[in-house]
């Protein structure tokens, strides 16, 4: 399962549901491995397409690039066998080759390019530092398009020509013309895959617009629901997808809009919802309150 060449990746992630993992800490906010692990076995034992270690809803921004390391080496040991474990390299150009080679070192099936942090960066800077990254390994890549790295249609054309191991973009903006602009484009060059938060939400217009997957923070506490979701997408079930909408998926925003980074802190709320400790978040986020948890607990019982 380790040895995916990027194409073989590709065919694989398109056609299935995506997790993102959270990464509990214990209650000193230290990696709690055992944790952890026990987390990834149990969502490695559902039918999913790839499992993204240390993402957005693994607090990725939250850990040392020792820690990523160790998580990713962590994740690969744990479910590699039976799922592609797919790797983040974060930040600047050579702390993410630098990642990126840790990767593929540990064994990790292929890497998620997140967007360098703080700086402003041209859609020529940008062209520059995937290709510097997809240069640095033979891994699969996938590049995400999103805060200060929200990438046009051209950039994306040119590195995707540029790059043959440059295997898919992942969409954090939700712009319908620059999304539709881009599949015009690129077409089936590249996989494309939903990242908005809560993802589920977007999932049946961003379909039409060659988004055949997506992924889903909801599948750490609900998979057997996030799928169920996602099968409803892929099979255009309008009536099913607006019925969980309505049921589940459109109050559990109203819970999470509650407060800025809810997004991932929900995700720890909804695993301790459904009985399995997820712990809390580290600083900058904040975690649920009692009566918030309550109020999801209330929301989860309702369709697990
Ligand atoms: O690393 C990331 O970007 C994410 O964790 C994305 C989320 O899983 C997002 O798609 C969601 O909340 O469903």
């Amino acid at each position: 399962m380790t040895l995916l060449p990027p194409d073989a990746l590709a065919d694989r992630l398109k056609s299935g549901l995506l997790s993102f993992p959270v990464t509990h800490f214990d209650a000193d906010l230290q990696f709690d491995e055992a944790r952890y692990r026990e987390h990834l076995a149990w969502q490695a034992g559902f039918d999913v397409a790839g499992l993204f270690a240390a993402g957005g809803t693994g607090e990725g921004f939250s850990l040392t690039p020792e820690e990523i390391d160790r998580v990713v080496r962590v994740a690969v040991e744990e479910v590699a066998d039976r799922v592609p474990v797919i790797a983040p390299a974060t930040g600047g150009t050579a702390v993410s080759v630098a990642q990126a080679q840790a990767a593929e070192a540990a064994g990790a099936s292929g890497l998620l390019l997140f967007p360098p942090y703080l700086t402003e960066a041209s859609q020529r800077g940008l062209v520059e530092h995937i290709s510097a990254v997809c240069r640095a390994t033979d891994l699969g890549v996938i590049v995400y398009s999103r805060a200060n790295a929200v990438l046009t249609d051209a950039t994306v054309a040119e590195v995707a020509e540029r790059n043959p191991n440059l295997i898919g973009l992942k969409d954090g903006v939700g712009d319908i013309e620059q999304m539709t602009r881009t599949y015009a484009r690129v077409g089936d060059r590249l996989i494309y895959i939903g990242g908005l938060p809560t993802a589920e939400t977007f999932a049946l217009p961003l379909l039409q617009l060659g988004v055949t997957t997506y992924s889903s923070a909801l599948y750490n506490f609900l998979p057997e629901f996030a799928l169920r979701f996602y099968a409803a997408v892929r099979a255009q079930d309008r009536t099913a997808v607006y019925q969980m909408l309505n049921d589940f998926v459109i109050p559990y925003l109203d819970i999470r809009d509650r407060a800025r980074g809810y997004a991932v802190s929900i995700v720890k709320a909804g695993l301790t919802a459904v009985g399995r400790d997820g712990g809390r978040v580290r600083p900058p986020l904040a975690d649920l309150t009692e009566a918030e948890l309550a109020e999801l607990t209330a929301l989860v019982d309702k369709v697990s």
